[in-house]
Parts: structure tokens; C-alpha cells; sequence
């Protein structure tokens, strides 16, 4: 039987493709994008990283032991690197708390917790994926180009270090784990919460670049 996650690739490949024509990411690999904008990713994926994280807890906790291990410290994963860059641009956790989060981090935040509460672990965890499979996929296609800002190329590179790669065929386990438990109405809600999840994933980065508010 072919793997659920094959039935996904056409889906991740067209947001890997328009993430790569974003004027965000286009901009973050010449070293043009300004650095308040770039500043104000980190401040509403900060906000994203702290609720998928939550997530992956609350998912981790339904699961069975050994995956629930698993689940648990991928949560945890992007911290330390992240930790680095606020540091490098001076973004203290008082600020990182107090900016209120932008329209379409909270629905994408709103979309992961909804498909837990109303459809279950299995289309949650299919929610989860387009996180680490986007970034995997993007970084390896623009590793070559080094952007002339440092702090620009530590972004890419951070998602090219083998531990998110890694991160990323664990999560995709997961989630082929998950799809083998349920029924064919079960693969399509999973099918579904992965296709929302790209769609705000894409939205993401035009969200930053104009440093949406709500009014
Ligand atoms: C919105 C978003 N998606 C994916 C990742 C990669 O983990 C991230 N840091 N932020």
C-alpha cells in the first residue's frame, strides 16, 4: 500500500512553489526584506511556535506511548535556534508577549486546535505536518542561495540542519501511523486538515510582509 503521505506531495509541492514566489521569501533570500519585517515574523511565529507546541503536548497525550515520546520532543525542537535569533535582534519575551497576534496566525493557530477538538488526533496530526514539511522542502531548494544577510541565512539554514530533516520523517510517521488507523472518510478529513494547514502556511509569509493587524 502506498503511503498516506504520498497522496499529499502534489498539495505540499504547490505551497512549496508559491511560498518560494512570496515577495517575504524572495526578499529573505537577496537580503533585501527589511529587518522590522523580518522582526515582526519572529514576533507572530513566536506566537505560532507556542501554541503548536501546546499542541503537540495535548496530541501526545492521546497517543500511544512510544509515538507520544516522539510527538512530545518535536514540540520542543525549534526553541534553541529560535531562542539565538530573538537574541541577535534584541526581541525580549516581555515584547514577544505583549504584541497582540495577527489575524492569520490566529485563525492558522485556530484551524490546528479546531481539527483536535472537533475531528480527533489523527486529522490533528495531519494538521501538524505542512509545519516541518514546507520548511524542509523551502530550505533545501533555497540553501544554495546565500542571502547576503547572516541573520537571514541562519533562518534557512536552521531548517536545513539534519535535525529538522529528521524532525520531518518523524512527523510524517506519525501521521502514516495515524492514517493506517482510520477509514477512508477518516484519510479524508486527515487529507483536508493538511490542505488548511497549507493554505495559512502560505498566507504566513503575505501576513508578515505586510505586518497585518486587525484594523
Ligand atoms: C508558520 C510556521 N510554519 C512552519 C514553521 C516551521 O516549524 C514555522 N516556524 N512557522
Amino acid at each position: 500500500m502506498t503511503l498516506f503521505t504520498t497522496s499529499l506531495t502534489a498539495t505540499i509541492n504547490q505551497t512549496t512553489e508559491a511560498s518560494a514566489q512570496a515577495p517575504f521569501i524572495k526578499q529573505l533570500s537577496s537580503g533585501e526584506l527589511p529587518l522590522a519585517t523580518f522582526r515582526y515574523y519572529l514576533i507572530q511565529d513566536n506566537h505560532y511556535l507556542t501554541a503548536f507546541n501546546r499542541l503537540h503536548q495535548k496530541i501526545a497525550a492521546r497517543l500511544p506511548a512510544n509515538e507520544a515520546v516522539i510527538l512530545s520532543r518535536l514540540g520542543e525542537g525549534e526553541d534553541t535556534a529560535r531562542q539565538r535569533m530573538h537574541k541577535e535582534i534584541g526581541l525580549s519575551t516581555q515584547e514577544l508577549c505583549e504584541t497582540p497576534v495577527a489575524p492569520n496566525a490566529y485563525s492558522y493557530i485556530t484551524h490546528m486546535y479546531y481539527q483536535l477538538g472537533r475531528y480527533g488526533t489523527a486529522a490533528a496530526t495531519a494538521g501538524l505536518l505542512p509545519c516541518y514539511w514546507l520548511y524542509s522542502e523551502l530550505a533545501q531548494r533555497l540553501a544554495v542561495k546565500h542571502s547576503p544577510v547572516p541573520l537571514y541565512q541562519e533562518f534557512f539554514d536552521s531548517y536545513t540542519a539534519a535535525d529538522f530533516t529528521a524532525s520531518t520523517e518523524q512527523m510524517k510517521a506519525i501521521v502514516n501511523q495515524q492514517a493506517a488507523g482510520v477509514d477512508q472518510s477518516g484519510r479524508q478529513l486527515m487529507t483536508r486538515a493538511f490542505q488548511i494547514s497549507c493554505y495559512y502556511e502560505e498566507q504566513f509569509w503575505q501576513m508578515a510582509f505586510d505586518q497585518q493587524g486587525w484594523r
